[in-house]
Formats: structure tokens, C-alpha cells, sequence
């Protein structure tokens, strides 16, 4: 298994926010430092494809470099901007819920998508920002005026996430001896794909009712970078009869996740761990929780599929039927699989690649 974080060498919490508790059980990611990927440091790289074949997650110290710095700026910047765009009143967030136009761009209030088999419905609203509208190889949709305003600041933060999703991409794609360019050029940044900011709030749940915000899933496209500052998130360890752990918190660092994709393109051998989001535990329960993620998905015309030219990556196996499926299909599906207002047949607890993932049964 996977070495502890050592939490003694980094700050342990943030500033303004309660502490995490240490009496909660949490995941035991490893702790990449963007500073040694960045400098081709063999044994970090070693870490990252262990990490991408285990449980899928891992910590990002974006805080020893330069490049890592700017785009922790970046994050601090666009939490602020998310307090203002969610203070805005609901009928004008409404105004900017494009789902009924069959796009998973623009605001998803609170309660529209069921996150357990009770049927209960999430605790939490989004707002989805399009990279292509940002960069400007879209037409740009109706957006409020916080967010009209802030598109330089958006735009910085994409670059620069989307600068560390090239960097992991072509370090597996390395790892996995794959053709030269073969990861990173199923996402450039130029060309249109679902690729998306997400603002996240989830406001402090009723001390005798607290329940999941967010419901178990798979992230759906290639790799996640998350900012998290209040805790809530959970993951499912691989394995038998596991139990969801809190991911903790750190200062410094993103959550980094594989998806749905990277499982598809190596038939199993990256994982894309289930997750979800409920109450903060301890002190934190009382804390609006504010989340931050940018998602990276293959181009919209890239076919979910095992991947050619590796050895690493398993063979389809006899009898093994791959979907012919490519990424944005697959993505309208997975966004839309849990929303009452949508769809008539409600999948909730959808294990994405959760079947062709080999460490776990669901
Ligand atoms: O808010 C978080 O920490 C996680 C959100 C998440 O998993 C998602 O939006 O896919
Ligand atoms: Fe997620």
C-alpha cells in the first residue's frame, strides 16, 4: 500500500477554516511534488504511475515551483470570484442553466440529481465554465457579469491547469511507452472538448440531518485538479469490503484524479477511483464549503477505447466488448445519469469504469 502523508513537514491546515479533524479516517495518498516532475526526477515519476494504477488520486505540491506558485494564485483568485458568482440570487443563476440545451456548461442548482438509493437529492451547486469559451475556440455563452469580468483570471487558471495535465499526460504516456505525444494530443488545448471549470458550494448541512452533498462517481474525462479547502470529500479504496475515508485538506497542494478515460485507453490498468462529497467532518460542519476544479477530457471526437502501441496495456480479452463510445457522448451521459429534471431512468450510483478497472468489485 501506499506510504503515509506526513503531515508534520507541511502546514496542516487553512488559514480562516476550522481545523480537519485528526480523529476521522483519511486516504493515504501519495504526495507528488510538481517541483520533481517538473525536473524529470526518475523516482517522482515512479511515484505518479503507482499512484495511477492503485487508487487514481494523489497530492500535487504545487508550492516548490514557480509554475505550481502561479496557479495556486490563480486558485485563490477564483475562490473569491465563486463567493461572489454563488451570491448572486437564484433566478439569475437560473438564467444560465443550460441543461435543457443538452449542455453540462453554465449552473446546476442545488437539488436536481439523486445521490443514493433513498433517492435523497444533492446539496450542492455548481457553475461549469468551458475552456473552449474561455480561449476562444467557441462562440462564448451567456454568462453573469462577475464572471464576464473575470474572464482574464479564468483563462490563467486553465492555462495553467491544463499546462500540469499536459506535464502528468506525457509523463505516463512515457511510462506506459506509448507512441511519442500520444496522451498529450488527444488534449489539446486548442481543440473542442468538455474541458471545464467547476465552482463548487455546498452550504453547512442541519446538525440531525447531515447527508451527502455530492453522490458517488467517477470523474468521467482524463485528470481532475481539484482545490479543496474544507473537507467533505471521500474516496472508496480499491478492494474488498473498504470504507469511504476522508481526503484531507492540504495547503499548497491540488487533488489530482484520473478519470474515466485514462481507464478506457489503458483497458483497465489506470484506475478512476469513486468518490463523493458529504457534511465536513468535525468543526468544519459548520463552514459553507467552496470547492474548485478543473476537468481535463479528451477532444470531443477521441474514441473511448484501449489505446495502441503499448505493451503495458492490457490486451481486450476474449469476449471483452469495448463501447463504442467517444468523449463528448460519453460525457453528456455520465453528467446527466442522476438528474431528476432530465432523465426518466435514474442511474445514481453509475461505476463509470468501475467494472474494467481491475483492483475493485462494486
Ligand atoms: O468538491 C469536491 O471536492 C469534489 C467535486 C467532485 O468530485 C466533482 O465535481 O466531480
Ligand atoms: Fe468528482
Amino acid at each position: 500500500m501506499q506510504s503515509q502523508v506526513d503531515h508534520k513537514e507541511i502546514a496542516n491546515n487553512f488559514p480562516d477554516i476550522p481545523p480537519f479533524p485528526d480523529d476521522v479516517a483519511t486516504a493515504p495518498l501519495l504526495r507528488l511534488s510538481l517541483g520533481k516532475l517538473l525536473a524529470g526526477d526518475p523516482a517522482e515519476y515512479a511515484k505518479l504511475f503507482q499512484a495511477s494504477t492503485d487508487i487514481g488520486f494523489f497530492y500535487l505540491d504545487l508550492s516548490d515551483s514557480e509554475q505550481g506558485s502561479s496557479l495556486l494564485g490563480d486558485a485563490d483568485t477564483l475562490f473569491k470570484l465563486g463567493e461572489s458568482l454563488f451570491d448572486l440570487s437564484l433566478d439569475e443563476k437560473k438564467k444560465y442553466d443550460f441543461s435543457g440545451q443538452n449542455s453540462y456548461f453554465g449552473y446546476k442548482a442545488q437539488g436536481v440529481a439523486v445521490v443514493d438509493k433513498q433517492g435523497n437529492l444533492d446539496r450542492n451547486e455548481f457553475y461549469n465554465v468551458s475552456k473552449d469559451d474561455i480561449m476562444g475556440v467557441s462562440n462564448p455563452l451567456p454568462a453573469p457579469g462577475v464572471l464576464q469580468e473575470s474572464r482574464a483570471q479564468l483563462g490563467s487558471f486553465m492555462q495553467g491547469s491544463h499546462a500540469i495535465v499536459t506535464l502528468i499526460l506525457d509523463i505516463l504516456n512515457k511510462q506506459l511507452s506509448l507512441p511519442k505525444g500520444t496522451l498529450p494530443n488527444l488534449h489539446r488545448r486548442q481543440a473542442v472538448s468538455g474541458d471545464q471549470v467547476r465552482f463548487v458550494k455546498a452550504p453547512p448541512q442541519p446538525v440531525d440531518d447531515r447527508r451527502t452533498a455530492l453522490g458517488q462517481h467517477t470523474d468521467f474525462g482524463s485528470l481532475t485538479v481539484l482545490f479543496n479547502r474544507v473537507g467533505g470529500l471521500q474516496v472508496l479504496p480499491p478492494g474488498a469490503d473498504t470504507e469511504w475515508v476522508y481526503v484531507r485538506p492540504l495547503p499548497g497542494h491540488a487533488i489530482v484524479n484520473l478519470g474515466d478515460a485514462m481507464v478506457k485507453f489503458t483497458n483497465g490498468l489506470f484506475r478512476s477511483n469513486i468518490h463523493r462529497v458529504v457534511a465536513p467532518p468535525g468543526l468544519q460542519a459548520e463552514s459553507t464549503r467552496y470547492s474548485l476544479v478543473y476537468f481535463a477530457r479528451p477532444e470531443d471526437s477521441v474514441m473511448l477505447r484501449r489505446l495502441e502501441g503499448s505493451e503495458q496495456i492490457p490486451r481486450i480479452r476474449d469476449g471483452q466488448v469495448e463501447e463504442e463510445i467517444n468523449s463528448k457522448d460519453w460525457i453528456i451521459r455520465q453528467a446527466f445519469r442522476a438528474r431528476v429534471d432530465l432523465v426518466d431512468d435514474i442511474d445514481y450510483k453509475s461505476a463509470g469504469t468501475e467494472q474494467i478497472s481491475m483492483k475493485i468489485k462494486v
